[in-house]
This record gives C-alpha cells, sequence and structure tokens, in this order.
C-alpha cells in the first residue's frame, strides 16, 4: 500500500481489545463498520486481556470481518501473531522490539510506531515506519501508562518541518474534538473508547467519519 493509499485509510482508525468493550467485541466491529471505520487495530491489552487460543480466535474472527469489506488488519505488538495470520499489519511502542528488527520480520507489512517527540519520530521513520500514532492528543483514561497528554504540538512541529508521513492522532478523540487533529496536519484520528463504550457504536463511528472527512486537510 502506497504513502497515498495508506494517508487515505489512515482517517478512521477503530482500535479495540476485548477489554475495551462490554458487549461481543464482534458485534463491536461489525457496528463500527457500518459507521464507516476506515482502519482497525486489534490491540489485546491491559487487566482481563485474553491470552493464547482465546486471543488467536478472536484476532482471525475480528480480521475475518474486515477482509470482507476490505479494511486493513493490524495487530498492536503481537508481531508473531501477526505474522501467523497474515495480518495486514503491525503497531508498536517505542518499548517494544527496535523497528528495524520488526521491519525485517514482517517484510512489506504495514508498520505502525508510537512516537511521542521530534527525536522517536526521525528514528523511526528512518528505520521504516510507514504511519506514525502519536499522543495521548487528549486525556483518556483507556491506557493506563500513557505518556503526557501532548495536544497537537507534535503533529504540527513535525508537518512545519516538512515531514510528509502518514500520521494519526491518539487519545480522547472524539466527534467534537477530531477536527483539531486534522487541522494540525493529522491524516486521521485513532479511536477506543468514544467508539467501542458508545451506546450507539455505529452513531459514534459515522459521527467521528463525518467530522475527519469535512476537516480534511488538504495537502
Ligand atoms: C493506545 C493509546 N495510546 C495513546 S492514548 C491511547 C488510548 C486511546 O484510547 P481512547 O480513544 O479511549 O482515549
Ligand atoms: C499506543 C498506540 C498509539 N497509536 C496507535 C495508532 F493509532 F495505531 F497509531 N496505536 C497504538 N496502539
Ligand atoms: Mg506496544
Amino acid at each position: 500500500m502506497t504513502a497515498e493509499q495508506l494517508r487515505f485509510h489512515l482517517k478512521l482508525y477503530f482500535i479495540m481489545g476485548s477489554t475495551n468493550c462490554n458487549r461481543n467485541p464482534l458485534d463491536v466491529l461489525k457496528e463500527a463498520i457500518d459507521g464507516g471505520i476506515t482502519f482497525f487495530q486489534y490491540r489485546e491489552k491491559g487487566e482481563g486481556a485474553l491470552k493464547d487460543e482465546q486471543k488467536l480466535n478472536l484476532a482471525l474472527q475480528l480480521q475475518k470481518l474486515c477482509k470482507k469489506v476490505n479494511i486493513p488488519f493490524i495487530v498492536n505488538d503481537d508481531i508473531d501473531l501477526a505474522i501467523a495470520i497474515n495480518a495486514d499489519g503491525v503497531h508498536i511502542g517505542q518499548e517494544d522490539e527496535p523497528v528495524e528488527m520488526v521491519r525485517k520480520k514482517i517484510g512489506n507489512m504495514i508498520l505502525g510506531v508510537s512516537v511521542h517527540n521530534h527525536e522517536e519520530a526521525i528514528m523511526a521513520m528512518n528505520a521504516g515506519a510507514d504511519y506514525f500514532g502519536i499522543g495521548p492528543i487528549f486525556p483518556t483514561q483507556t491506557k493506563t501508562d500513557a505518556k503526557p497528554v501532548q495536544g497537537v504540538s507534535l503533529i504540527k512541529e513535525l508537518r512545519d518541518k516538512g515531514i510528509s508521513i502518514p500520521i494519526v492522532g491518539i487519545g480522547g478523540i472524539h466527534a467534537e474534538n477530531a477536527h483539531t487533529v486534522m487541522e494540525a496536519g493529522g491524516d486521521g484520528v485513532s479511536v477506543i473508547s468514544a467508539i467501542s463504550l458508545a451506546p450507539s457504536v455505529k452513531e459514534a463511528a459515522r459521527s467521528i467519519r463525518k467530522s475527519v472527512d469535512t476537516n480534511h486537510s488538504p495537502i
């Protein structure tokens, strides 16, 4: 997938694991897809996260839903799982394996990296990252060990320095604040709880999608 295609697909990047919803995750993903998400990440993490067989089975079922509608299916952290099920890509943080190592393992799968400052961004880009996850943009309860809230300053800084790699903002994002990420030069927003815990998952996804579609900054 070219950077341009990736840029389009990253508009509404839904991220979920079994611990992020109090319903069947398959139903939540189905409804999010109906609401217009464009990218999906399976992130099985935290208290009560599934392991081994259970994690593999859920991953395969979620992947099947994404395949049906041609939405890229990304696995967070677990490179071996991503390779085992031939996922479309992986997402890693600074505390995971080095980007160069992961790139060697996954070949030309999509490789997303969480970056929190200019140095991490340059390193990750030179090591072969395809997109950056930057945040937390706003306060979030979902990731208990999140770095300090940073707003859109790093997104702006990277764009001001002419760095055009696809970027999504993440952390506390919903329909009312998603536009700030787009206006700062982000290509899309990543969302967990504003969709996964919404009374109407479909409506939540639809409203955020509408917001990013109207605020798509012309590059
Ligand atoms: C995984 C992650 N990385 C930075 S904040 C965050 C959690 C985002 O969850 P929510 O969209 O519910 O704030
Ligand atoms: C910690 C994370 C930060 N960013 C992203 C993404 F939105 F995909 F870029 N995913 C994560 N799991
Ligand atoms: Mg990680």
